[in-house]
């Protein structure tokens, strides 16, 4: 029996037997279950498929022509005014290739750890590990000495490059370590990146580096549908795609000349992909924060004009809750597109936003570290507009299956199940994790994503749940494993379960179900700090419960969902 026939679905051949709703304009293959990307790639973004390219050759090679490139600003500094011209990038980049290369020793396969905020080298950082091979591994700033240990550990990283706020956090790790910038008291004896680039300028070039598609290019940390942290393996292939993808995205919504504000991490792919990649494909100019800051947005908007911004769902409602009426139309009269990823934006946020800046498109993404950046985009506006809450349509070349949970089968529009992606951006797997990885991939090549999904008639994506155990604290994840093994960890909790729980502001916060041993005091401030000292603060449970014992079914899973609901239930009878 064909897929069309399991569902009695009405093909056009078959008008006699009405059936259920054919829809021809989803992208929806009743033959095989499969929804196809109805956008396609003009010319200009198809995927290069030669296989001796590497991501940095591929970015410089659309860098804007030399003439131009000595005048054209690809950063600014936000804080300092400093800017640095697409001609400056291209010569820092290949001095620092040579530095890492001739100076430290660094060469193909060799894993470089980044731990910094947002600087205007970050990219040049990127682009010169990528364009000799080794291969690129980012942390966040904020993560305690024992997550960036294991990290380090994990991803067997042999140079670190450290903000020098930072490097005590490397220190206990061992690893050879490089600063961002110059420290300020000058007698200090750590090599910096500017120091690097000035001084390699004068070596011979690389031309022995030899590199392939197939190469892998990063090791990002995520929590996949489960469990801890695992090092999703990237090649320059997926990110070549990725590249291709935002220049398509860039095109179709016409932003080709606007001013992008970057405050979104560049060590997740979400920023990587924007602000060290696929931007400068484009040739535009990024005002670049070393962190969000609020009032500092609003500024950095007003003083560079800045026209588009990608962000996440609590800087929407940030900006619908907490512009003041007079004033922030001339602040923000310059904004024209904002894209918001990394978690859902409610319908009501979506809204408010585009009543409040009739002005400015606001488009929605659906991305992930496993696809090297986003699966989906809205090419018009009034489409994002007319479905508010939708994530968008298939970005050219992605394909999918919404895959009914009970069953396995492929589901037809309005349909809920579980998205399974294919693109050539899919992760080649987790880093040293067979068995986590042919979870998430099968063998004919889907990712599993975890969420809980629909398409509309017309092919726009609708994202209404997530089955993965992830909790999303302002678009980071947070892993209940995680937690739960910490608050295992203390001495006076017998059993513990964390749960995500929904707050306005950053999305879901996390919070603990302990179970106590018997004549322990433990309070609630105790059970947050002893937490709280050993994450990073994204990461801390923000809200305790006591209880007898933890739910769990009879192979011992934790019951999420029922705790999810009592924490419903208490919530609704404190109103
Ligand atoms: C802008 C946000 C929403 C808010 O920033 P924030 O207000 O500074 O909040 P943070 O969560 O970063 O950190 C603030 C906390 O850190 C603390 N903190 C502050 N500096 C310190 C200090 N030096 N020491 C120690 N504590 C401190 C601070 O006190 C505070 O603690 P607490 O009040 O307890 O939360 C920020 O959370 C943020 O950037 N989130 C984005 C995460 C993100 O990029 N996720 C992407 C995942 S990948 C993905 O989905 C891909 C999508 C994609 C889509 C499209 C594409 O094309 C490609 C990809």
């Amino acid at each position: 029996m064909s897929a069309a026939e399991a569902w009695n679905i009405t093909t056009k051949e078959d008008s006699n037997n009405p059936g259920p709703p054919h829809y021809p304009k989803s992208g929806f293959d009743p033959q095989t279950g499969i929804y196809h990307s109805i956008n396609k790639f003009g010319d200009q973004h198809k995927i290069p498929t030669r296989p001796d390219l590497d991501i940095a050759t591929y970015v410089l090679s659309h860098f804007p022509h030399p003439h131009q490139a000595e005048s054209k600003i690809a950063l600014i500094d936000s804080a300092t005014n400093q800017q640095f011209t697409y001609a400056w990038l291209q010569r820092s980049i290949r001095s620092l290739a040579k530095g890492l290369y001739h100076t430290l020793g660094i060469s193909k396969g060799d894993v470089v750890f980044v731990l910094s905020p947002n600087s205007l080298l970050y990219p040049t950082i990127c682009l010169a590990v990528f364009s000799i091979g080794a291969i690129l591994t980012t942390a966040n700033p904020l993560n305690t000495k024992s997550e960036i240990a294991k990290q380090v550990s994990d991803s067997g990283a042999k140079l670190a490059i450290s903000a020098p706020e930072e490097l005590h956090k490397l220190v206990p790790t061992g690893v050879p370590t490089i600063l961002t910038s110059r420290k300020p008291n000058k007698d200090s004896s750590s090599l910096s990146i500017e120091e690097l680039i000035e001084s390699s300028d004068h070596l011979y070039q690389l031309s022995q580096v030899k590199l392939v598609q197939s190469d892998t290019a990063a090791i990002l940390y995520s929590s996949g549908t489960t469990g801890t942290s695992k090092g999703v393996v990237l090649t320059h292939a997926h990110f070549i795609a990725d590249v291709a993808f935002l220049r398509w995205t860039v095109d179709v919504s016409s932003a080709q000349n606007d001013v992008f504000l970057c405050f979104l991490p560049i060590f997740h792919i979400y920023g990587l992909s924007f602000f060290a990649l696929g931007l400068f494909c484009v040739g535009t100019t990024t005002v670049v924060m070393k962190k969000y800051e609020f009032h500092a947005m609003l500024q950095a908007i007003k003083t560079h004009k800045v026209n588009n911004i990608p962000v996440v769902p609590p800087v929407i409602l940030g900006l619908v809750k907490y512009t003041s009426k007079a004033g922030f139309e001339s602040e923000l009269s310059s904004l024209r597109r904002v894209t918001t990823g990394a978690a859902p934006l409610s319908k009501e946020v979506g809204d408010g936003f585009r009543k409040k800046f009739p002005w400015v498109e606001l488009r929605q993404v659906y991305g992930l570290t496993e696809i090297c950046g986003a699966a989906t985009f809205s090419p018009t506006h009034k489409e994002a507009k007319a479905r508010s809450g939708s994530s968008g349509m298939l970005i050219p070349s992605f394909c999918a299956k919404v895959v009914d949970t009970e069953t396995g089968k492929p589901l037809p529009p309005y349909r809920e199940g579980e998205l399974w992606l294919k693109s050539p951006s899919i992760m080649k797997g987790y880093l040293g994790n067979v068995e986590a990885t042919a979870a998430t991939i099968d063998s004919d090549g889907w990712l599993k994503t975890g969420d809980i999904c629909y398409f509309d008639e017309d092919g726009f994506l609708f994202v209404v749940d997530r089955i993965k155990e992830l909790i999303k604290h302002n678009g980071y994840q947070v892993a209940p494993a995680e937690l739960e093994a910490i608050l295992l960890s203390h001495p006076s909790i017998l059993d513990a379960a964390v749960i995500p729980v929904e707050n306005d502001e950053a999305g879901q916060i996390p919070m603990a179900y302990v179970v106590k041993a018997v004549g322990s005091e433990l309070s609630e401030d105790q059970v947050i700090k002893f937490v709280a000292d050993q994450v990073a603060p994204y990461k801390k449970v923000r809200r305790v419960s006591f209880i007898s014992a933890i739910p769990r079914s009879s192979s011992g899973k934790i019951l999420r969902k029922n705790l999810v609901s009592q924490s419903k239930q208490k919530f609704i009878s404190k109103l």
